[in-house]
């Protein structure tokens, strides 16, 4: 084997889901190894892997008997994230692919979830009810959610987490860099907050785009796509299934009674290691 290229260190997948790509660190069978460090140094595109989440699977453990395996997630600036819909398909699809199975369940930070491979190939998930409390999203104090105090009468939505919804003449033209920094940043949103912009285009069509806390500009949200069907729903301009433009592609929300589900394609685009030198300098 040529030794330039030694297959040592700590091995990662590169996946993606309409393009809000992730590095997948598969950690079950020994301790979780993500630090904020390490999160931060691998997600660099210049001196790193490059990412907008780290996904890290670890094993359920006994809490979750019936769950698969669990599923922890990290931004690209570091912090940590409750959920991330387009990581859980990806993810999903790479378990379900070793089990030789079409559903699994995992658990996040906000429970247990179902993910299924459809016919088709693309990969549903379960992302739970919405949160609609203030208290739970966070915000910093009570307000009218589906009227939040902030220019702009955004709603909030909480999918295990923060979400800061801006229904909109024309998504297009909204300053997204802008406006999503500023708001992800605002005291109303204790532990900050996505922000996305949707504006209707056609029966139950939307168009988003989406500034992610701690990720900035990312092609594709999942989570942030549930937050905005349930938005558009509770104000009245669409039923509980929706399809939804992002940048990358088109995602399909579907608000039912046991939860949000959300459904997509996935891609696993190559595998890595992590070589011990560089994982030993950020030690
Ligand atoms: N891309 C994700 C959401 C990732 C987490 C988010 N940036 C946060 O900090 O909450 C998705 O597909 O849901």
């Amino acid at each position: 084997m040529d030794q330039s290229f030694p297959k040592s260190g700590l091995r990662f997948l590169k996946m993606h889901g309409l393009g809000n790509d992730f590095v997948v660190i598969d950690s079950r069978g020994r301790g979780a190894v993500t630090t904020p460090a390490l999160a931060r140094a691998l997600g660099d595109r210049h001196r790193g892997v490059g990412f907008d989440q780290l996904a890290e699977i670890r094993d359920a453990g006994p809490d979750h008997a019936g769950a698969d395996f669990a599923l922890d997630f990290w931004n690209a600036d570091g912090s940590r994230a409750g959920a991330c819909g387009n990581a859980t398909r990806c993810v999903s699809d790479l378990v379900m692919a070793g089990l030789g199975r079409e559903v699994v369940r995992l658990v996040t930070a906000r429970g247990e979830l179902q993910a299924r491979r459809l016919d088709s190939g693309l990969v549903s998930v379960n992302m739970g009810p919405p949160v609609l409390d203030w208290r739970a999203l966070p915000l910093a104090r009570e307000v009218d959610l589906l009227h939040l105090p902030l220019p702009g009468d955004p709603v909030a939505v909480g999918m295990g987490n923060p979400h800061c919804v801006f229904i909109v003449a024309d998504a297009e033209a909204e300053d997204v860099v802008g406006r999503g920094s500023a708001v992800e940043h605002d005291p109303l949103f204790p532990e900050r907050t996505n922000v996305e912009f949707v504006s209707l285009t056609g029966p139950d069509h939307l168009r988003m785009r989406v500034w992610e806390r701690g990720a900035g500009v990312t092609l594709a949200c999942g989570s942030g796509a549930c937050a905005v069907a349930v938005a558009a729903h509770l104000r009245g301009l669409t039923g509980r299934a929706v399809e939804i433009d992002v940048d990358g592609g088109r995602l399909s929300i579907d608000w039912r009674e046991d939860g949000v589900w959300m459904t997509g394609p996935v891609a696993h685009v190559f595998d890595g290691w992590l070589s011990p030198d560089y994982l030993a300098a950020l030690a």
